[in-house]
């Protein structure tokens, strides 16, 4: 399968080095392209093997599946000058923030097939969380495939298109906000004098450890959290600090900002 990328920024990158890492494919059977000042992301896909390009279609024409890769505001541009190359024998994958299905096909072909996916960055060591949603032109296969491609790199579900916002202000963007939360326990760590290495290798631990324990053991978080809660032990004690400084509204209100700036993106675009 030819895989092409079309922007090879930081989520182009974690995708084609997680689809290499999980065999899916192998670097030449990649190529990926991007504006000629940026060509310094192009030089990590050419370390991966993948062929480079500074021209879109170059891309397009070379790939059997089109990963849209570029930020919200660029993707009119790239789709006016792109649009005439797509066949039906491509399939677009378009990852760009907060843009519907409904206006990528508008944009291409009649016939183009297009699946709207977000990922997120962990893809690049397989352990990501994907949903993708498909367009009305899909073809028998279309669906299996990208799921085939998304699960080599970690959990992928699909969605109806409605939920895509509320994913990316979950798990789109969540890693941020996990990136967050470990660098805080390691600074609590050393400020209660772990050296710094440490603290930071025992916060991640902890994270991928707590979110395997939910996965794995199928119950509810709050049941794993009661059972790590001794009565008058050390972590309700912490866990009364997390409530009074309103870690559970934080993140809802975290998940909400990003859901919303995500629908609030795709029709910025639809406008333009
Ligand atoms: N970074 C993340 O965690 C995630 C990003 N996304 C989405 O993926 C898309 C890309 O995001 P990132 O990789 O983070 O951004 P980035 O800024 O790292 O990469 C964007 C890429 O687009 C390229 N580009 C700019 N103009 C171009 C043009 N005219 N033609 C071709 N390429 C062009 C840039 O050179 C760069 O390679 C965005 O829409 C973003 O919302 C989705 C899920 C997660
Ligand atoms: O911030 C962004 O635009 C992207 C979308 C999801 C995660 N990062």
């Amino acid at each position: 399968m030819l895989i092409g990328f079309v922007g090879a920024g930081r989520m182009a990158q974690a995708l084609a080095q997680g689809f290499i890492a999980a065999g899916i494919t192998k670097g030449e059977k990649i190529i990926a392209s991007c504006p000629p000042q940026d060509s310094a992301l192009l030089e990590y896909f050419g370390s991966m093997g993948c062929k480079t390009s500074y021209s879109n279609a170059e891309v397009i024409q070379r790939s059997e599946v089109v990963v849209l890769a570029v930020k919200p505001p660029i993707v009119p541009k790239v789709l006016q000058e792109v649009a005439s190359i797509f066949t039906p024998g491509h399939l677009m994958v378009s990852i760009a923030l907060g843009i519907p299905i409904r206006y990528l096909e508008q944009m291409l072909p009649r016939k183009t097939r297009v699946v709207r996916v977000m990922p997120n960055t962990p893809a690049l060591v397989k352990h990501g969380a994907s949903v993708f949603s498909c367009g009305s032109t899909i073809k028998e296969g279309d669906s299996d495939l990208v799921k085939k491609m998304l699960t080599s790199v970690g959990i992928c579900e699909e969605v109806p298109e409605t939920l895509i916002d509320a994913v990316t202000g979950l798990s789109g963007s969540g890693p941020a906000y996990m990136y967050i939360a470990i660098d805080a326990l390691a600074d609590g760590g050393v400020k209660m004098g772990l050296p710094r290495d440490l603290a930071i290798r025992l916060a991640a631990q902890t994270l991928l450890g707590a979110g395997k324990m939910v996965l794995e053991t199928g119950r509810h978080p709050g049941a794993l959290k009661d059972d790590v809660c001794s009565p008058a032990g050390s972590s309700i004690h912490a866990v009364q600090q997390l409530e009074r400084h309103g870690l559970r509204t934080a993140l809802i209100e975290a998940v909400q900002a990003a859901a919303l700036r995500s629908e609030e993106a795709g029709l910025r675009e639809k406008k333009s």
